[in-house]
């Protein structure tokens, strides 16, 4: 009798953790350690649920996310951005399970004009940026030559937690008038894409050990770019098509008409084509995924 592997998912009422619910089912027997029980401020315990369960795979979507608050709690973001990763993925390499961590486009800076590869050089420009890249490069060294994969992505949204969707449609029935920032540039992402290609390539790989020949970053975002005035006017479209009538108007504007706690990129378009050769998978594009995803809103 086949025993059915074991996967750890971490974060699971997050957008990207949310989805893995669903994506990882099909690859084996999914535990979520009880979120009552356990604070990534303090990872010790989770890693020995690790130790005490070997499972096949350890999967962590959960994060500190709120990139302006980061700046106002930065201990408490670099705890779980950084240091709570290299603890699990200690623990995951000690009992020989493959840890799939993922990042974010914001350890780039913006400088370039072409979409950025794995091997461009990394800059953050805020604190979360900072921690991300802290944690991607912890959960490298402890995972030495074991089995590990980062997924970078960018631009989340989905129909659980926060989001820019979800913002933009709230906001868009409480005003009149909204402005965005149409100076930053990047791919929306729907978190169902993410967690399909996570689960994807966990049965590509079957094994760690196969996992191991793949280790590495990977850039996992949807296809095309906009801005985030783009983005709104795509989600200002399908209110109106839905049928809702005082919708705000939507005016664009720079990056300082629109002063935030963080700096943030003005271009972190990912160039997903490692995906597409070691594993054979491409995300749709950004508009398409939108529009299969828009139910989820009501939209
Ligand atoms: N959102 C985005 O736009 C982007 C996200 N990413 C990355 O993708 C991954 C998934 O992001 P996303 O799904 O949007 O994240 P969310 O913010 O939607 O979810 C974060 C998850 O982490 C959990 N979590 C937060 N703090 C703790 C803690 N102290 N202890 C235990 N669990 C905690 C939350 O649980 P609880 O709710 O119970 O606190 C929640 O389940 C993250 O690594 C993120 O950095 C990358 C690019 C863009
Ligand atoms: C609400 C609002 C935001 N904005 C701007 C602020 C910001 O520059 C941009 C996006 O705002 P948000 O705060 O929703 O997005 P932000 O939190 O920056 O989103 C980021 O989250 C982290 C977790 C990531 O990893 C990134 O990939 C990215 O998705 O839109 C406006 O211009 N007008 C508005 O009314
Ligand atoms: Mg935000």
């Amino acid at each position: 009798m086949s025993v059915r592997p074991r996967i750890l998912l971490t974060g699971g009422s997050g957008q990207v953790g949310w989805e893995l619910r669903r994506s990882l089912l099909a690859l084996g027997e999914v535990i979520e350690p009880d979120r009552e029980r356990y604070d990534l401020c303090r990872p010790e315990r989770l890693a020995r649920l690790i130790r005490d369960l070997k499972p096949r795979w350890v999967v962590n979507p959960a994060a500190y996310t709120a990139v302006d608050k980061a700046e106002s709690e930065p201990e408490r973001c670099q705890r779980i951005n950084a240091i709570a990763p290299a603890v699990l993925a200690e623990a995951a390499h000690a009992v020989g399970a493959g840890f799939i961590h993922f990042s974010t486009d914001y350890v780039f800076d913006g400088a370039k004009h072409s979409p950025y590869t794995e091997d461009d050089p990394t800059a953050p420009l805020n604190w979360y940026g900072t921690t991300k890249l802290e944690g991607e490069q912890a959960v490298a060294d402890v995972s030495r030559d074991g089995a590990w994969l980062v997924l970078r992505t960018g631009w989340v949204y989905g129909g659980r937690g926060h989001n820019f969707v979800r913002t933009m449609q709230r906001l868009m029935s409480e005003k009149t008038q909204l402005t965005v920032v149409d100076d930053q540039i990047g791919a929306p992402t729907w978190a169902r894409s993410i967690a399909d290609v996570a689960a994807q390539v966990l049965a590509y790989c079957q094994s760690p050990s196969a996992m191991a020949e793949y280790a590495g970053v990977y850039h996992v975002s949807c296809a095309g770019a906009t801005s985030w005035y783009g983005f709104a006017s795509r989600i200002r479209d399908r209110l109106l098509a839905a049928g809702m009538e005082a919708v705000a108007e939507l005016s664009p504007t720079d990056s300082a008409g629109y002063p935030t706690p963080a700096a943030r990129s003005p271009y972190s378009v990912l160039d997903n084509s490692k995906l597409a050769r070691r594993f054979g998978l491409v995300l749709p594009p950004w508009e398409e995924a939108f529009m299969l995803a828009a139910p989820e809103f009501g939209l």
